[in-house]
């Protein structure tokens, strides 16, 4: 099947000359039906910009952008409308219209499509409903709480039904507690409706409670992109190791390993946790080794098991390289070596 949408060698310029930006710089990147995808970066990076160019927000400098197989450089307004009219789009500040009611919020799209007032007014109390603010309809945005404001706005975006809704930092003013709760919202959208989600944020967090895939951006430029667990357990780039490192903490810090090592005069190890199952406990005993738990953590992205644990090892220096070598057979194994004697 052909992808939804498809980025080929997208660049994106703002401005010309000396103080030209490039916000996008060559991007080639499919986006499946179906799917959610997550795009993370830092500030500037250019994820803004790169889906706001899927519904034509801002216009591709070069490249090519297929939309459901239409080459969105080339629709005129008409056709821009259409396109627009099946992607919806949340933001992390809501823009929500202040004079409006809450039903007036989601009706809005629904009016500009034409649609008449009585399946309008079906239309809304259904999707409020959905979202689970059906008791809000005849608020106001300022008498509602962050969360529920993004659920009329999650609302408001799906009012055309449209097949993609594109979340830019959509729970980045929310507090822990609330979102997670937009976060299992915007799960049933893609899992009751079929709407294809793509997430932009600079949360790891996001992304590995929410997202399939994930492309990691920086300066303008895709720099790694796959399936979440397979970016999360083996990161190429620098940038994403940092956002690795910021969701899990599993494993020590530098700063750690020395208060470890004053703690644990063994022979520390830090040991990937894998879906492929490591049995730590029956490795060490196989190998007459001990070891004690001195730091870790394990968690589960897109519903497998993934981190780490980091062990003090003891016993004879043989069997300890036997044991490692057992282990680096099928995991990752990172040998911090002993005080003063580091690997
Ligand atoms: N309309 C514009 N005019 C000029 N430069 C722009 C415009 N929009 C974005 N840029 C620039 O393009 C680059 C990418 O911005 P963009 O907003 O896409 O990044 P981002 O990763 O979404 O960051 P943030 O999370 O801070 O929004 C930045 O250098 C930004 O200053």
């Amino acid at each position: 099947m052909a992808p939804l949408i498809s980025f080929q060698d997208v660049t994106k310029d703002f401005g010309s000359g000396d103080r030209a930006v490039r916000a996008v710089d060559g991007v080639t990147l499919d986006i499946e039906a179906g799917e959610i995808f997550g795009v993370i970066g830092y500030s500037g990076a250019g994820k803004s910009t790169l889906v706001r160019l899927v519904n034509a927000l801002e216009t591709v400098t070069s490249g090519r952008l297929l939309v459901d197989g239409q080459d969105v450089t080339a629709l005129r307004e008409a056709e821009l409308r259409r396109l627009r009219a099946g992607i919806g789009m949340a933001f992390q500040q809501f823009n929500l219209l202040n004079s409006r009611t809450v039903a007036g919020n989601v009706a809005y799209p629904l009016k500009v499509a034409g649609w008449p007032r009585e399946r309008r007014a079906a239309r809304v109390a259904e999707l409020l409903d959905y979202v689970g603010i059906a008791d809000k309809a005849k608020a106001y945005p300022r008498q509602l709480s962050g969360g529920q404001k993004q659920r009329v706005g999650i609302a408001r975006a799906l009012a055309t039904s449209p097949r993609i809704l594109l979340a830019d930092e959509a729970t980045s003013a929310l507090d822990p507690d609330t979102t997670q709760d937009v976060l299992a919202l915007l799960r049933r959208v893609n899992r009751e409706l079929g709407v294809t989600v793509v997430v932009i944020t600079h949360e790891m967090d996001v992304i590995r409670s929410l997202a399939h895939r994930v492309a990691v951006m920086e300066a303008g430029r895709v720099i790694e992109h796959g399936p979440v667990y397979d970016v999360f357990a083996a990161p190429r780039e620098r940038a994403t190791r940092r956002f690795v490192a910021t969701t899990l903490k599993d494993r020590p810090t530098p700063e750690a390993v020395e208060r470890l090592r004053h703690r644990h005069p063994g022979r520390i190890v830090t040991v990937g946790i894998r879906e492929s199952g490591v049995d730590v406990t029956a490795a060490l005993r196989a190998h007459g080794v001990d070891g004690t738990i001195v730091f870790g953590g394990i968690t589960e992205i897109d519903e497998r098991p993934f981190g780490s644990l980091t062990l003090e090892l003891t016993g004879p220096d043989a069997a300890i390289d036997a044991l490692l070598a057992d282990l680096r057979s099928r995991t990752d194994v990172d040998d911090l070596g002993t005080a003063g004697v580091p690997a």
